[in-house]
């Protein structure tokens, strides 16, 4: 099964991940999928693939999107991964849930959390400039209807956050 992990900016998609990737590291059956992004590899957050415009446009993705004047792919890799049985989990965009449903046994795990701390920790982060971040905070996307969600609201420690999506992995039926 595909878990797409979505929500808006500053939520703490990257950072849940993170901390789901630490627990589950003893556990074959969960994979992390690494995205190829037209972001420098130096840029922070994330282990990203970097790649150029150019060599962006040559890969065939599972998955692909534009956002934030980014180009981000899922790697073709993860049909090999959801094949073998694997959970799959991808930082994906809001904008191409209906597609993946529509492809790959598929939930989604939604991270969210208040405009005000998403604008301070946006801030705090320091990864894009003011007028972008005031970009990402007026983004909207709403979720499609229809799809498994489960949303978390990530406004206590990472932790918390992280623990409650450890149980809804561990609720999702085994494939
Ligand atoms: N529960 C939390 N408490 C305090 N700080 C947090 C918490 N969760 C995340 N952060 C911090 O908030 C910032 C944004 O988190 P993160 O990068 O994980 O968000 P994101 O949803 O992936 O955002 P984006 O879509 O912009 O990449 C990071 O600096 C992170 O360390
Ligand atoms: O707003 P939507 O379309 O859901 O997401 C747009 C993009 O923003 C985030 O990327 P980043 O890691 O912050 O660059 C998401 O992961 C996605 O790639």
């Amino acid at each position: 099964m595909l878990i797409g992990v979505v929500g808006p900016s500053g939520a703490g998609k990257d950072t849940v991940m993170a901390g789901l990737r630490a627990a589950l590291a003893e556990d074959p059956r969960f994979v992390f999928a690494r995205r190829a992004i037209t972001r420098p590899a130096d840029a922070g957050g994330e282990d990203h693939l970097a790649l150029t415009e150019a060599e962006f446009a040559r890969q065939d993705f599972a998955l692909q999107w534009s956002a934030h004047g980014l180009r981000y792919g899922i790697p073709r890799s993860i049909e090999h991964d959801l094949a073998r049985g694997r959970v799959v989990l991808a930082n994906l965009s809001r904008t191409v849930l209906e597609e993946a449903a529509a492809r790959y046994p598929f939930a989604v795990l939604h991270i969210t959390a208040s405009a005000a701390l998403r604008a301070a920790r946006l801030a705090a982060r320091g990864r894009e400039e003011p007028a972008d971040i005031a970009a990402r905070l007026s983004r909207e996307a709403p979720l499609p209807p229809g799809l498994r969600v489960l949303t978390v609201m990530n406004d206590t420690t990472p932790e918390a956050a992280v623990a409650v999506a450890r149980n809804y992995l561990a609720s999702l039926p085994r494939a």
